[in-house]
């Protein structure tokens, strides 16, 4: 069991979706020894600053730091260059910005890690947003296939740019292993316990269902975030993984 449970906090990323670089440090202590990953997304990147990234390293942890970048290549790739010198362990990009835009964010972490002599941060790209439901998708956002579709054909664009893996919702891990085979990271937010609320996720499941899909790892936040125990939560959670690992 404790292999288990060693495994199971493995795949856990928690989302430090708050609002200051202390209220993310304070996260953090309460949490480090369940967790091995932490997630700075914009909410904490854009109001506590570039800085919270190395804050975050020096506190021995790895950092997911999610800007879903999505611009022009030339714009997207000088971002990249930006986000690999802060030392983040994975970053992402939107793979609707298509295939000259992914591969030139790879290429320039490659190559700033290369001239910084220190290993490349993984590159992921964002598919379809786990928020988005098929209405939306189809009506709003005007796709004519399904969202399954839509996420396989991203996630194979995704491989052949060069990237690492890719977001999505745990519905769509099987179609995406299909596509682009067992090597690939998929790393899949939309994860809630049968004790939390959805709020605006729409594609969710459980951690258990999601792990016994085959994610590599799962991102988590408010049902950890927001309880008045994040470290009772995180807990629950890793002990509903152990279970089916
Ligand atoms: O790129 C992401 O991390 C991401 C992609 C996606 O499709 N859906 C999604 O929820 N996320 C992020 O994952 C986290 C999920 O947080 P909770 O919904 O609070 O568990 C948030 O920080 C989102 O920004």
């Amino acid at each position: 069991m404790e292999n288990k449970l060693k495994l199971a906090k493995e795949k856990l990323i928690v989302a430090l979706d708050v609002d200051t670089g202390e209220a993310a440090l304070d996260l953090v202590k309460k949490l480090s020894t369940q967790v091995g990953m932490f997630k700075v997304g914009m909410q904490l990147f854009y109001q506590a600053g570039p800085d919270i990234v190395k804050r975050l390293k020096e506190a021995g942890v790895r950092v997911f730091l999610d800007l879903k970048l999505h611009d022009i290549p030339n714009t997207v790739a000088q971002a990249a260059r930006g986000l690999t010198a802060l030392g983040a362990d994975i970053i992402n990009v939107h793979a609707a910005g298509g295939t000259a835009m992914m591969r030139a964010a790879a290429e320039a972490v490659r190559e700033q890690a290369a001239a910084l002599g220190r290993p490349a941060p993984r590159v992921i790209a964002v598919t379809v947003l786990t928020s988005i439901d098929p209405t939306a998708f189809q009506y709003e956002l005007g796709f004519t296939c399904d969202i399954q579709r839509k996420v396989a054909d991203w996630a194979l664009l995704t491989r052949q740019a060069g990237l690492d893996g890719v977001v999505a919702s745990p519905r769509e891990i099987a179609v995406i292993r299909r596509a682009c085979g067992e090597d690939f990271l998929i790393i899949t937010p939309g994860i809630r316990p049968a004790w939390s609320v959805a709020g605006d996720q729409k594609r969710i499941m459980t951690p258990a269902a999601a792990l016994g899909q085959g994610a590599g790892y799962l991102v988590v936040g408010r049902p950890i975030t927001g309880q008045a125990d994040p470290a009772a939560a995180a807990q629950k959670i890793i002990t509903e993984l152990a279970e089916v690992l």
